[in-house]
């Protein structure tokens, strides 16, 4: 692992940011998108949540990170975990390209679709979850969660959405939902009935900030691209 421990506790403010990521990590790939989006330059440090039992289990990336997770972000002389509080220091430090709608109601939507997925979705088909659940039973429980809370989604969805989740805008609820729609195909969720989920997926996935944050353009991304 190339993490060396003369990175950390210390971080000098004036380096350039620093995102401890993993290709298809959902919580690394909105924290991705979101310092593309506000073209804020970072540096990648892989760590592979496979490799010798997870990378992020090591003594040295625990003192990054105490909950042996991806992302962490050293910014400004800090290190930060948890994607959504990393975006929120993002949007108050850079605000540049606003991941927050201006008006209380849509950023009150905005931070329900986050917390649906962030807290309703992804956490129930993260990789610990899995492992505990159990190869045989993996496939059909994360189909269960995604399938629950993309049908809360939608509904939201259904009230909020302009071209993108809220609005016209594009905020901290679409860099949550791009990955995490990658995860439902990646379980075989049954797409049909999000149909508003799809069109919006759709729209962004030329946008570049989104697409230079996708798995497959990652430096740790494997050479063939399983489940995409
Ligand atoms: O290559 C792997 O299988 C390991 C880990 C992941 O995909 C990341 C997750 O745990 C899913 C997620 O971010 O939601």
């Amino acid at each position: 692992m190339n993490v060396k421990s003369t990175t950390f506790p210390l971080v000098n403010p004036l380096s350039k940011p620093i995102l401890y990521s993993y290709w298809r990590s959902s919580c690394s790939w909105r924290v991705r998108i979101a310092l593309n989006l506000k073209e804020i330059p970072y540096d990648i440090k892989p760590i592979s949540l496979i490799k010798s039992g997870g990378e992020q289990h090591c003594n040295e990336y625990r003192e990054v990170n105490p909950m042996e997770q991806v992302p962490a972000l050293q910014i400004d002389g800090h290190t930060l975990i948890e994607s959504v509080a990393i975006m929120h220091y993002l949007e108050e430090t850079r605000p540049q390209r606003p991941l927050l709608p201006q008006d209380v109601h849509k950023r009150a939507k905005v931070r329900e679709i986050v917390e649906i997925i962030c807290s309703g979705i992804q956490p129930l088909q993260n990789l610990i979850v899995l492992i505990h659940v159990g190869e045989e039973k993996k496939k059909e429980w994360a189909q269960h969660w995604i399938t629950r809370g993309f049908r809360a989604v939608e509904k939201a969805l259904s009230t909020s959405a302009g071209k993108y989740c809220v609005g016209d805008e594009i905020s901290m609820a679409d860099c949550c939902l791009v990955p995490q729609v990658f995860n439902a195909r990646r379980f075989h969720v049954d797409l049909r009935p999000y149909p508003i989920i799809l069109r919006i997926d759709r729209e962004l996935e030329a946008n570049p900030a989104f697409r230079a944050a996708h798995p497959s353009n990652q430096p740790d991304c494997p050479p063939e691209l399983p489940n995409k």
